[in-house]
């Protein structure tokens, strides 16, 4: 690379002496079973993240790409946190790409509590994590895994969702977010996931998580997945746990466990009666700053 005249590097500098770089927002990107989120850390509450800064952020072509935002900030400051979370707890705020504001999200917050460690706000273990639906006990193992107790979870109703032209039938399961999960014999490869399945909007008057799951065997699913603002992703924890609820059911039992395969690879998920357990990977793939002058550029309203 040719450098401007007077831009010298120096062992340890991130730009060149000279270079006319401004530093945005401090941000990291990581995934979980490839649902890939843009980490913010916002530790004094100061990040003006509009809607069209979080779809700046998550378009693949415009801005870094990912299925979603994890602004991490302490509770105390998150006007809309649940009063069951402590204020000083630190906080997943999160936002879908398309802007919208989601209750919670199952890979997101094995990311955000593998990010809080890293970045040296909490230690490795067990610690809460507060989030929209209350706070989540996440565990952090050695290997890099996370688990989240993500909760009581049973099946709540029942309803249909129309792809193509073929209605299917689902189970609806709550987790904090809106799922209905679809299980089904029949392959899911040729499921077209490219627009939003239309659903019941009197069932879901906040719009809808829609899994297709098939039973691979007693101790495995398949599952593929269309988010709620966000479109297919390669994997969604929450409806990985909605997809082990209704694969459960349609077998007769409220509890037990299933190995879940996404496209973005494996999770393990445990129902008992009174909580379900997630747990998979967690990878931290990138940390840096956004550029200031896009930043600004991208702000909105
Ligand atoms: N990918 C997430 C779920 C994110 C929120 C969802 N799109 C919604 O709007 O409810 C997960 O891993 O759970």
């Amino acid at each position: 690379m040719q450098l401007d005249a007077g831009a010298q590097f120096h062992e340890g500098d991130r730009f060149p002496e000279g270079s006319r770089f401004a530093k945005g927002p401090e941000f990291a990107k990581g995934h979980g079973t490839e649902n890939d989120f843009v980490v913010l850390p916002d530790p004094r509450d100061e990040l003006k993240l509009t809607e069209a800064r979080v779809q700046a952020l998550c378009d693949r072509q415009r801005g870094l790409g990912a299925d979603g935002v994890l602004r991490v900030v302490r509770s105390g400051d998150v006007s809309d946190a649940p009063a069951t979370v402590p204020g000083d707890v630190w906080f997943m705020d999160y936002r879908n790409a398309d802007g919208s504001i989601a209750e919670m999200c199952g890979n997101g917050v094995r990311v955000f509590a593998r990010y809080l460690v890293e970045a040296g706000l909490a230690r490795s273990g067990e610690f809460p994590v507060g989030t929209r639906s209350g706070p989540r006990i996440v565990t952090v193992h050695a290997d890099g895994r996370v688990s989240v107790d993500m909760g009581a979870a049973s099946v709540v109703g029942e309803s249909t969702v129309t792809v193509d032209g073929h209605t299917w039938h689902g189970f609806a399961v709550d987790l904090g977010n809106p799922h209905l999960a679809c299980v089904t014999t029949a392959g899911l490869d040729t499921i077209d996931l490219s627009t939003v399945p239309s659903y019941d909007t009197a069932f879901f008057p906040n719009g809808v998580n829609v899994e297709f799951v098939h039973r691979r065997s007693p101790e495995r699913v398949r599952m593929r997945v269309h988010e709620r603002g966000v479109g297919e992703t390669r994997s969604c924890g929450t409806g990985t746990v909605a997809a082990t609820v209704a694969a459960l059911h349609a077998d007769g039992d409220d509890t037990g466990r299933r190995i879940v395969e996404i496209p973005g690879g494996t999770v393990e998920v445990e129902i008992t009666e009174t909580s379900s357990t997630l747990t998979g990977p967690a990878v931290l793939v990138a940390h840096g700053w956004l550029d200031a002058e896009w930043w600004q550029h991208v702000g909105g309203g």
